[in-house]
């Protein structure tokens, strides 16, 4: 199954763009977080957008580079690597094809490698590791079914909010909700740092 992935509106590119992935944790009963293991490869990086997945066998990428080139501009690749991380299963090699292509991060189940680099170029992208071993390209995988990523089950098209703290899994049916509960509750953490400032 190779299906695509419905583009957000725009507006919630926007609204989602301004939230932490810790408030939109806390407004899904600060479920849906992945693991701190899963964390950003360099600071600074930020994403939205819908979740194209890939169950890949641990240490092994042909499916990634599938991915890469079939994904729709905007998605944000999920890759379940079977929390493997004695091989890199990608690099910045394939995040410059990545870029390239319009998609918006990666977010690893498993290792990755040229970490400074995949930060030069400014693509977004969260692992569980950081090695030099490179990957092998023989197979099996899957694009485009349920994943695990960090512990948490990422279906093909639910929305992905990752930031310096980690990645938050917004299950898509609930997405209007869950937006509108995380900007109520970032507004009040906002009217809580006034306060403080002001004693
Ligand atoms: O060699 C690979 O398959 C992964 C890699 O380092 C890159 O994409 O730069
Ligand atoms: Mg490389």
């Amino acid at each position: 199954m190779t299906g695509q992935t419905t583009p957000l509106p725009e507006d919630l590119y926007r609204r989602l763009g301004s939230l932490p992935a810790a408030n939109v944790g806390d407004v899904l009963d600060r479920l849906y977080v992945a693991e701190a293991a899963i964390s950003t490869v360099w600071k600074g990086a930020k994403v939205v957008g819908p979740a194209f997945t890939v169950m890949t066998a641990g240490g092994d990428n042909k499916l990634i580079h599938e991915a890469i080139d079939t994904a729709a501009p905007g998605d944000v690749l999920v890759i379940d690597g079977q929390a493997v991380t004695h091989r890199a299963l990608l690099g910045d090699l394939m995040g410059r094809r990545a870029k390239a292509r319009g998609l918006a991060g990666f977010v690893v189940d498993g290792a990755i490698r040229d970490a400074d680099d995949l930060g030069a170029i400014g693509f977004p992208t969260w692992a569980r590791a950081v090695t030099p071993a490179g990957p092998y390209r023989n197979g099996p995988g899957l694009l485009q079914v349920p994943v695990s990523v960090g512990r948490v089950v990422v279906n093909p098209g639910d929305v992905i909010v990752g930031d310096d703290d980690g990645v938050t899994v917004i299950p898509r049916h609930r997405l209007e909700e869950i937006v509108a509960a995380a900007e109520a509750k970032h507004a009040g953490e906002e009217e809580a740092r006034a306060r403080i400032a002001a004693l």
